[in-house]
């Protein structure tokens, strides 16, 4: 399906990720990346996109979900890479599996889910992490809406890992001439990013839905970064990640695409849908659900104001109508713009 995603870097580039190859390898058994063995678990949207990416790189790819034939036993022998493409609810689940099959130390772990886990309150990296502490782990996200990837349009995205060289080698893994790969030692930042995003992209579905306009639209997000700038460094997250591909990148993806999943759970509220409904229609993923009630918990625990993400947890959990969201927002104390920022 995707014909171009070839390795068409610049000699220079290649120069690069050579030098950062042999510096992976120089930290590390891992067997060398250019066909490296990756199991992908989660066959949905973004697995099968993943998939796609890692089959033109010419690396052997088993894709796996709960109702695949292959067991996962199976599909994790002899892998030097495992993709969590896995929705947030199975993942606590699925690593715990996986601990019991046993994973070889040299397996780098790439955790692409964004969400954050209702028990615990801990990002999938943590999870991952906890379970295998002896793994690289690397975190894999920003702006990337699977069917433009599906459509062979160009996209960037990020690697972030404490453990560099493993970031260098999943960066070689998965960079084309379409997908473009950016490393970053802040894997906690990354992953907040692409996850609190999720809650703010039902929030401006709604204020499409209500049909308040682009200064609307506009102060939204803005303030919306504010906010997860607020939480994410909170949580121990770099300002500067906040500001990247995986943070405001991907907020402005999904906060201006009917193909985002989470923008159609808020554009469908403010139309008058019921939530369940609108995720019955969806027969998908739609995060920032479950991430808004987990985030309030954070919120209240850790005293952060979040007032944005507190009126979509209000909708989405029936204290509010969608106009009344609006009007909260609105009429709230006035202050300076930037007095509460850390
Ligand atoms: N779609 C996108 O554009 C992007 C999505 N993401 C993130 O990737 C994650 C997955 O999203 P997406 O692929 O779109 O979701 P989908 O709903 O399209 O697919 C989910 C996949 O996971 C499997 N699955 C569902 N529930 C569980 C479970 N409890 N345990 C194990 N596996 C399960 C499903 O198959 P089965 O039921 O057979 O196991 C299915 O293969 C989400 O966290 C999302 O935010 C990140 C970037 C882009
Ligand atoms: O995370 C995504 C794009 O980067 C996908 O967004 P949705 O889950 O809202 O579809």
């Amino acid at each position: 399906m995707v014909s171009n995603l070839s390795n068409s870097q610049s000699s220079s580039s290649q120069a690069d990720t050579t030098s950062q190859t042999n510096q992976a390898h120089a930290h590390s058994h891992r067997r060398p990346a250019p066909e490296a063995t990756l199991a992908i678990l989660g066959a949905g949207a973004w697995g099968k996109a993943l998939a796609t990416i890692a089959r033109h790189k010419n690396h052997q790819v088993r894709l796996w979900s709960r109702s695949s034939e292959e067991s996962l036993e199976e599909v994790l022998a002899d892998i030097d890479m495992l993709v969590s493409a896995i929705p947030m609810k199975g993942v606590a689940t699925t690593a715990a599996k996986i601990q019991e099959i046993g994973l070889p130390d040299y397996v780098t772990i790439i955790t692409a889910t964004k969400g954050l886990d209702p028990e615990t309150t801990r990002t999938p990296s943590q999870i991952w992490e906890a379970d295998f502490p002896n793994h690289p782990i690397v975190v894999l996200s920003g702006p990337n809406l699977s069917k433009e990837i599906e459509q062979e349009l160009p996209a960037a995205t990020v690697v972030s890992s404490t453990d560099m060289a493993a970031a260098y080698e999943v960066q070689t893994v998965f960079s084309s001439s379409l997908f473009r790969v950016y490393t970053s030692p802040d894997p906690l930042g990354t992953e907040l990013g692409g996850t609190l995003k999720n809650v703010i992209a039902i929030a401006v579905g709604v204020c499409d839905g209500l049909k308040l306009g682009t200064n609307a639209k506009s102060a939204l997000i803005t303030r919306a970064l504010t906010e997860i700038l607020r939480v994410g460094t909170h949580l121990g997250g770099q300002t500067e990640t906040f500001f990247g591909l995986s943070g405001l990148g991907d907020m402005l993806a999904t906060c201006s695409s009917v193909l985002s999943r989470n923008y159609r759970v808020g554009y469908g509220l403010a139309q008058g849908k019921k939530l369940e409904q609108i995720l019955e229609e969806l027969q998908s993923t739609a995060e920032g659900v479950n991430t808004a009630n987990v985030l309030v918990k954070i919120a209240n625990r850790e005293q952060i104001p979040i007032p944005i993400c507190r009126q979509v947890y209000r909708l989405l959990n029936h204290k509010i109508t969608p106009q009344e969201a609006v009007e909260a927002l609105m009429e709230r104390d006035l202050k300076a713009e930037f007095c509460d920022l850390f």
